[in-house]
């Protein structure tokens, strides 16, 4: 931990990414964007040109995809667009069909996660999930993975009007835990949870071993770095 701000101020909450965050689930994402690609008769894409897309949400990781492989057939980056806009409702569909078949095969919980969610409630603190992938895919992920006990609430992409890196999912988690921003930590792992947290007025940490669209995760303006969620329990301690 490496900020001067965090380690004076004491938490009742903290709001917990999941992608990047908990849960390497690059692989799921691969496995069920190049099984929609296949039954559009589309290339795949390679896992780490995927890692870059991950972050905003399934309809952005969808989207950019369907432009990433046509743009080595098609040009001109406007009729890509349009192609993969036009394409857009029939993947959607498969990818959900495809992602709720496999959801969490392919991934795993990073070291140091169950540790530090332990830490984190035995110092009293009330913990919600909040990500942008659909609900309806964050549930049994964090069930299957042992997280789901950890969380007294989970919000996925679709929860809220808006998605981070928007203020509102943070903003909205706060007023249904009944924390004051001030008082709950926001950890992820990216520019985007970064944003919404300052937006919102929530303390921020990121993790540096997560996905921040390909990006040097240091160079995003947070209250802390870590490279373990267990290095969080003495800062909440404080
Ligand atoms: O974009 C996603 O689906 C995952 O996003 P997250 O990092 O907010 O969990
Ligand atoms: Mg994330």
């Amino acid at each position: 931990m490496n900020s001067i701000s965090l380690s004076r101020t004491r938490f009742d909450a903290a709001i917990v990414d999941l992608d990047g965050t908990m849960v390497d689930t690059l692989g799921d994402f691969a496995a069920s964007l190049n099984r929609m690609l296949d039954d559009l008769s589309l290339p795949h894409v390679a896992p780490s040109a995927i890692e870059r897309m991950v972050g905003k949400g399934s309809e952005h990781l969808i989207h950019s995809a369907l432009v990433h492989v046509m743009a080595s057939a098609i040009a001109d980056a406007n009729e890509a667009d349009a192609k993969a806009r036009a394409l857009f409702d029939r993947a959607w569909e498969r990818y959900q069909h495809h992602y709720l078949a496999i959801n969490g095969r392919h991934s795993a919980v990073y070291p140091g996660v169950i540790e530090g969610l332990k830490a984190l409630r035995a110092q009293g603190l009330r913990l919600a999930c909040l990500t942008n992938k659909p609900t309806s895919f964050a549930k049994p992920l964090l069930a299957d993975k042992g997280l789901d006990g950890f969380f007294e609430l989970v919000f996925g992409g679709d929860a809220f009007e808006r998605k981070k890196p928007d203020p509102l999912p943070l903003l909205k988690t706060c007023e249904a835990m009944g924390t004051a921003p001030e008082r709950t930590l926001m950890v992820g792992d990216s520019s985007n949870d970064a944003r919404a947290a300052r937006a919102a007025g929530c303390p921020v940490v990121l993790v540096t071993y997560g996905y921040n669209h390909g990006e040097p995760v240091r160079g995003v303006d947070a209250d802390g770095f870590v490279d373990s969620l267990a290095e969080l329990a003495p800062a909440a301690a404080r």
